[in-house]
C-alpha cells in the first residue's frame, strides 16, 4: 500500500489514546483483580502510558522527551510487582473493551496489529515483573510496532 499510514495516526492519533487509557484505567481501578497492582499508580500514570504506546506505535516522542520515559525506566516500572497471568489477562481485556467502547478502529488489519503488540508487552511486563533487576540498559531503544503480516489498514475494494 502506498503511503500506509503508521499504527498511531490510524488509532486517530495522540487525544483518542489518551481517551483510551483513562477510560481504561478507570475500568482497572473498578476492578478487584487488578486494583491492589495500580492503586498507587501516579496521577500522570494514564497519559504516560498513552505517550508510550503512541511513540511505540510510530507517533511523536511524547514519552520519552515530553515525560521523560524511556524503555528502561517503562520497564523498572515492573520490577518485582509479581504480576499474575490473571491480572494480565484482565488487564487486555479491559483495554480491548475500552477500545469497543470507544470506537477505536475496529478493522481487522488495525486489531490484529494491536493485540499482537499488547500481547507481546503484556507478556514481557509479567515476565519483568518477576525479576529484581532490570535486564535494559538506560539507553536501550524504544520498541517500535508495526502493521505485521498484512502490511496496512482494510481498504474495501473499490
Ligand atoms: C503492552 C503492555 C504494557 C505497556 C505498554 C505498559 C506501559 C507502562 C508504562 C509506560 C508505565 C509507566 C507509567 C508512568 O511513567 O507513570 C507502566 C507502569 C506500570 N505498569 Fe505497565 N505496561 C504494560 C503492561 C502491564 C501489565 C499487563 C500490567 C499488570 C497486569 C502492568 C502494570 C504496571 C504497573 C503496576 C505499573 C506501575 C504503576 C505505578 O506507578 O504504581 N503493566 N506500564
Amino acid at each position: 500500500m502506498k503511503n500506509t499510514p503508521t499504527l498511531y495516526d490510524w488509532a486517530g492519533g495522540n487525544q483518542v489514546l489518551e481517551d483510551l487509557t483513562k477510560l481504561f484505567y478507570e475500568k482497572v481501578l473498578a476492578d478487584e483483580l487488578l486494583l491492589p497492582v495500580f492503586r498507587n499508580m501516579s496521577a500522570e500514570h494514564t497519559k504516560h502510558v498513552a505517550h508510550f504506546i503512541g511513540e511505540v506505535f510510530g507517533g511523536p516522542e511524547l514519552y520519552t522527551k515530553h515525560d521523560e520515559g524511556s524503555h528502561a525506566k517503562m520497564v523498572a516500572h515492573h520490577i518485582g510487582k509479581l504480576l499474575t497471568e490473571e491480572q494480565r489477562q484482565r488487564w487486555i481485556h479491559l483495554l480491548l473493551q475500552s477500545a469497543d467502547e470507544l470506537k477505536l478502529a475496529d478493522d481487522p488489519e488495525f486489531r490484529s496489529a494491536l493485540v499482537a503488540y499488547l500481547e507481546w508487552g503484556s507478556r514481557i511486563a509479567v515476565i519483568n515483573s518477576n525479576l529484581t533487576d532490570n535486564p535494559l540498559q538506560q539507553d536501550a531503544p524504544m520498541p517500535k510496532w508495526g502493521w505485521g503480516v498484512p502490511g496496512g489498514p482494510y481498504i474495501p475494494e473499490q
